[in-house]
């Protein structure tokens, strides 16, 4: 099936996603999609042998897609743009490319959405299986019955003839290699030996349709080996007739077991990346880097729109003690449930960020630094009546509350910080508010509000 070129090295920005594809032998392209047009940016060191792909990227195709019945597929069409939610959006599916003085080529092709780029910037990623060789076979599959018995047990690929009743007639080697079954177990077995049982009612189904609809079908299918494994394999059929004009179903198998579980690692992978890029695995909140970026995004439409956007910082207090005297489980629990009871007693339009350590960033839109204080007071209050951690432990926090105006991020973070000094040094357990940056009059820092 596939060939695979030199392996190890990737190319076009290093891309993550492509890594260990090459040798697992699968060939695979990566499309970013910009503005609804799929620009290939990146292949693993398969996809350019087999493709024949130069290395300068980002291109377009250099081939012309067909779509399974060899219309053109472009544009709307083209497969890098066939990923939704639903299931059979993520399904290997069947395309044909045509190449310069190249013999049209058939390819199974499963795309899976990148995630963890940029907003704008959406990726998929193209696995890639030649069928072209099963193609070929399937296609030119001789007139005679007892020719195709012969051609069938000569394959390198399992392939097996089953009767309208659901009975095997014929299972070649590779066949019985693959199920782990001797050829006399699964002769005149039913087909239903090899399924799991879920999938018994499906395919019954789809062994009567496929002896009225007469087209091959190619699809990806769960099977059951003899010694109770499940393998997915993509099966290929097809309807010939016995000499007495009997009609038979001619079925062939691709393993891609191997493939489609490092497909689904790789979407774990990436699932997990993008989580671990904005979310503190401790308290699950935004973390400090994202949580810049949505400091950025608020300072940003406070600028361009007039809005209000008040920040704070708040920092538990003495929270040394409290790893020192429970030990850093205990600490652990009270920053998870600490964080928990500020999240939820927060406006969904707030947003709290771990910023580090015992230390939180507070986003407050649309409201100023007294209504921000007022707020804050509120969750300090809120919080003296809760116990934290199996050690029952009572927790408050001090905190400087800033309003933006015409400042950059880093001095609006600069002025809260002070203030969270401020209220450190009167005394803890309260909030002060940072002077204003461009000297209006109520710019006097205020003194230490405390509940
Ligand atoms: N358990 C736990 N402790 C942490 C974590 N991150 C930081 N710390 C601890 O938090 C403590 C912060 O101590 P300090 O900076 O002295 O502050 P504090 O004891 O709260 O004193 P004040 O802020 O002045 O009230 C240090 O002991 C850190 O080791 C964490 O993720 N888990």
């Amino acid at each position: 099936m596939i060939e695979s070129g030199q392996t190890g090295s990737r190319h076009a920005g290093q891309d993550p996603s492509l890594a260990g594809l090459d040798t697992l032998d699968i060939a695979a392209l990566i499309y970013r999609i910009d503005a609804g047009v799929p620009l290939l940016i990146a292949s693993n060191d398969s996809a350019m042998s087999q493709l024949n792909l130069g290395k300068r990227f980002p291109m377009a195709d250099p081939w012309q897609w067909l779509d399974a019945q060899l219309q053109p597929a472009s544009g709307v069409d083209h497969p890098a743009l066939q990923t939704g939610p639903a299931a059979e959006d993520r399904q290997w599916r069947c395309y044909h490319i045509r190449q310069h003085r190249q013999p049209l080529r058939a390819l199974q092709l499963k795309v899976t959405p990148l995630d963890g780029g940029h907003a704008s910037e959406k990726r998929v990623l193209v696995a890639i299986s030649d069928i072209t060789d099963v193609d070929s076979v399937s296609t030119q599959l001789p007139q005679s019955f007892s020719q195709l018995r012969r051609l069938i047990g000569t394959l390198p690929m399992g392939a097996c003839i089953i009767d309208v009743e659901g009975y095997l007639r014929l299972a070649n080697p590779a066949f019985c290699a693959f199920f782990g079954y001797t050829e006399s177990e699964l002769l005149n077995a039913h087909f239903r030996k090899i399924l799991p049982s879920a999938q018994y009612e499906e395919a019954t189904l789809r062994h009567q349709a496929s002896f009225s609809r007469g087209n091959a079908q190619r699809r990806a299918v769960d099977v059951k080996l003899r010694d109770g494994k499940l393998r997915t394999v993509i099966v290929e059929d097809m309807i010939c007739h016995k000499d007495d004009g009997q009609p038979l179903r001619v079925v062939f198998l691709v393993d891609i077991t191997e493939r489609r579980n490092f497909e689904r690692r790789l979407e774990e992978k990436n699932r997990r990346l993008e989580y671990l890029a904005t979310r503190d695995e401790l308290t699950g909140l935004h973390n400090r880097r994202f949580g810049l970026e949505l400091l950025e995004q608020s300072v940003e439409r406070s600028q361009r729109y007039g809005e209000r956007v008040s920040v704070a910082m708040l920092d538990i207090d003495h929270f040394k003690t409290i790893n020192d005297t429970y030990g850093h489980a205990v600490g652990d629990t009270v920053l998870q449930e600490f964080s928990q009871h500020l999240d939820q007693a927060l406006r969904t339009s707030d947003t709290l960020i771990r910023w580090g350590g015992e230390e939180f960033l507070l986003i407050l839109p649309g409201i100023d630094r007294f209504a921000a204080q007022r707020t804050i007071d509120r969750l300090l209050h809120a919080l003296r009546q809760q116990r934290l951690s199996t050690a029952s432990l009572s927790v408050s926090f001090s905190a400087g509350v800033g309003e933006h105006r015409q400042e950059s991020t880093d001095q609006l973070l600069e002025a809260v910080d002070s203030a969270l000094y401020q209220a450190k040094s009167a005394g803890r357990n309260c909030v002060a508010i940072a002077p204003l940056y461009a000297g209006a009059r109520e710019d006097e820092s205020r003194p230490c509000s405390s509940t």
